[in-house]
């Protein structure tokens, strides 16, 4: 099945492409940009980068307001320490805690809620981000990042931790970069001769 007619998807590839990994050094200080008056939030985890660039796209597609959701303790920045501590907090059910909750989540409407797909679920920050705010009548759109294997039992984390949440379809696309790039670069590492 080809997506390549639908222009955000485009968009999201184009913008992906031109900002590899880079993001991981985001040093942006703000959590949540000045209230627009919308009541659309924008509200994503990302920790390498791809789901934060479909999060900008949608702010700004909407004029909406964005909200960087944190855990207090960053994850290592090591792919595969994260994997390792990621596994642990899924399978006990640990719930990390949040550096910023949304002040007024009465103010919106409607929540895009983006994350990554982490060992076929949603990351541990966002089942603690969704069960420290009421969800009552708001309307959830999720949007995801995965490495190729899907959204995994994601959805039903949403409806399970917001059940009084509307949860909508969202938007899903492949954004793998630092696993291959991993694979790739440990590939060329162990052929090539040493030169020193
Ligand atoms: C801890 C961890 C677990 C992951 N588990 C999966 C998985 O189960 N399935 C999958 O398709 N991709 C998996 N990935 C890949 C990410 O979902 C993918 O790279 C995503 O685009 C990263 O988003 P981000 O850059 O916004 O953090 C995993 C990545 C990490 C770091």
């Amino acid at each position: 099945m080809s997506h390549d007619h639908d222009p955000l998807r485009r968009t999201v590839i184009a913008a992906l492409a031109s900002a590899p990994l880079l993001s991981l050094a985001d040093t942006q200080s703000a959590s949540e940009t000045p209230r627009s008056g919308s009541r659309i939030l924008v509200a994503y985890f990302s920790r390498s980068g791809n789901t934060r660039v479909v999060a900008g796209l949608i702010q700004r597609g909407l004029g909406a307001d964005l909200f960087e959701i944190r855990p207090v303790h960053a994850y290592p920045e090591d792919y595969l320490q994260t994997v390792e501590q990621a596994h642990q907090e899924r399978d006990s059910g640990f719930e990390p805690e949040l550096q910023n909750t949304v002040h007024a989540l009465s103010d919106y409407d409607t929540i895009y809620l983006g994350f990554p797909i982490w060992g076929e679920t949603a990351p541990p920050i966002i089942r603690a981000f969704l069960s420290a705010h009421d969800w009552t009548g708001k309307t959830l759109i999720p949007f995801n990042t995965h490495g190729g294997y899907g959204l995994g039992n994601s959805r039903s984390i949403l409806v399970q931790h917001a059940p009084k949440a509307k949860v909508l379809e969202g938007f899903v696309m492949e954004g793998e970069q630092e696993r291959k790039t991993m694979e790739r670069v440990n590939g060329w590492l162990s052929d090539h001769p040493v030169t020193r």
